[in-house]
């Protein structure tokens, strides 16, 4: 009955009484998981995903993880799917992703706790405290990274992306100081987390998965430790505590308990330090291979430097982050064609009619949100990284609807201004300081999660500013 109820509805028009999407449901329970899930470069859809839509259309349908899914590489469905988000599709994580995460983490969470928890996330980067905090912060984490780098040396550039922004998160979180034993084992543990992530969920003595669910409660352990001390000092009335951490903040308020807490701050972590650290090792690989657009990126910064130097002021302002027109080009670009997060969970929560298709309740959606950014029919000749393109594209997310790397909708992801704020700072210090190069051949892959398969190495030559004088 299993290998009859999989392979039937392999008809290439969809079901006759419901108009289901097209597609084919594959294997007995693991459908077509593992095809989906095949690494590739994350400048593509992925062969799966590309012979679907040769064969079927944009929105197909199909099994992952045991569930019969609706995936669709429709940009305009994906943005109905994000903006229809609890009225009639709602977030769906995997339920591995849930236990390794926690219940009550952010990527897990939908309806009203999710919104609760939410605007503590949107209330801790407020521009007011990127503003303030965080920049000042940003700033001398890079300068920090950067003046460990050796003229002449090789290292992996991925290590030092996620270094800094690890660094970073965990100041900002927990006040947790780099280079302290504490932070190095939290650091050795969210690595071993990490790698759980990505791997197949199999709880058995061993693997990837059974030691990322042992590193969780390694975590959730200082973590927890952070929190008491929080609550104690909270008690004692410690002035101006609540602006030192994200700690601080939630530990002052009642209506959240101790393992929703927990879990809110490891999936900070996981969501703050991932995708910005991929985001700058893109930038640095996208680089390297365009010389022109590193040149004009320098020649901006370089600019800012010397009119800075000129007024006597040191450190970047928000001004002059904003002042760096040709930076946001190169972000945009970058995030465009390196596509840190293809595509998201959700479910029908309701029948829902699209485009002569019938998406039945229950059934799991997965919009690939990197598809609008690599359609030629919206962005010319999608594949070349084109920096300048943003010249004449509007960014404000309220007129274009096709950027998607930080999602959309209800649940547009809060730390995108972050983000960018950690690339323009990390690239100003960067192109003033060096030039570089890869050491091997080395490109984005999707894993899903996105990572370089040999972790970016890369060669640094340090710029000889009175040579170039
Ligand atoms: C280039 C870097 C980043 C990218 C591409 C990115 C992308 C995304 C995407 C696609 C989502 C999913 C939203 C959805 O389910 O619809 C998301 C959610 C989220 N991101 Fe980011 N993100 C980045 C950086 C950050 C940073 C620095 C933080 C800071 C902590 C952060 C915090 C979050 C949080 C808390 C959520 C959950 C939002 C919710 O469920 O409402 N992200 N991000």
């Amino acid at each position: 009955l299993i290998i009859f109820f999989s392979f039937r509805g392999t008809s290439k028009g969809g079901d006759k009484a419901e108009k289901i999407p097209p597609g084919t449901m594959g294997w007995p329970l693991i459908g077509h998981t593992i095809p989906f899930m095949q690494p590739h470069s994350s400048a593509s859809l992925g062969l799966f995903v590309d012979q679907n839509i040769a064969k079927h259309g944009r929105i197909f349908r199909m099994n992952l993880l045991g569930k019969p899914t609706i995936v669709s590489a429709d940009a305009d469905f994906n943005r109905f799917i994000l903006q229809s988000e609890g009225r009639m599709f709602e977030n769906s994580c995997p339920t591995s992703i849930a236990e390794i995460m926690g219940r009550w983490s952010m990527l897990a969470l939908a309806g009203d706790v999710h919104r609760e928890m939410r605007s503590i996330a949107v209330n801790f980067m407020s521009n007011v405290k990127l503003r303030t905090y965080f920049l000042p912060d940003v700033e001398q984490q890079a300068i920090k990274i950067l003046s460990a780098w050796r003229h002449g040396s090789t290292f992996s550039a991925q290590e030092e992306g996620k270094k800094f922004a690890f660094n970073l998160m965990v100041k900002h979180l927990m006040s947790m100081d780099p280079g302290m034993p504490e932070t190095e084992q939290l650091r050795k543990e969210y690595i071993t987390f990490m790698k759980g992530m990505a791997s197949i969920p199999l709880n058995l003595p061993g693997t990837a998965y059974r030691k990322a669910l042992q590193s969780r409660s390694i975590i959730l352990k200082i973590m927890g430790q952070k929190l008491d001390e929080r609550v104690e000092k909270v008690k004692r009335g410690c002035e101006g505590l609540e602006e030192d951490d994200l700690l601080a903040s939630v530990a002052a308020q009642s209506n959240i308990t101790r393992d929703q807490i927990l879990d809110l701050i490891l999936s900070m972590l996981f969501a703050g330090h991932e995708t910005s650290s991929a985001a700058i090792c893109l930038a640095i690989y996208f680089l390297e291979s365009s010389p022109k657009a590193l040149q004009q990126l320098r020649e901006e910064h370089i600019n800012i430097a010397k009119m800075k130097k000129e007024k006597g002021e040191t450190g970047l302002t928000w001004d002059d982050y904003k002042q760096m027109e040709f930076t946001h080009c190169v972000i945009n670009e970058t995030l465009r064609l390196g596509n840190i997060v293809k595509f998201l969970h959700r479910k029908a929560i309701k029948d829902v009619q699209y485009k002569g298709y019938d998406i039945p309740c229950g059934w799991e959606v997965v919009p690939i949100i990197s598809s609008a950014h690599l359609d030629p029919s919206i962005y010319d000749d999608p594949q070349s990284y084109n920096p300048w393109r943003w010249q004449t594209i509007s960014t404000a997310t309220s007129k274009n609807n096709n950027i998607m790397s930080f999602s959309g909708g209800p649940r547009l992801c809060p730390g995108a201004e972050l983000a960018k704020m950690e690339m323009a700072v990390f690239l100003h210090h960067l192109v003033q300081k060096f030039n570089w190069e890869l050491a091997e051949h080395d490109y984005p892959v999707s894993f899903p999660f996105l990572g370089f398969p040999k972790h970016l190495p890369i060669k640094v030559h340090a710029i000889d500013h009175k040579a170039s004088a």
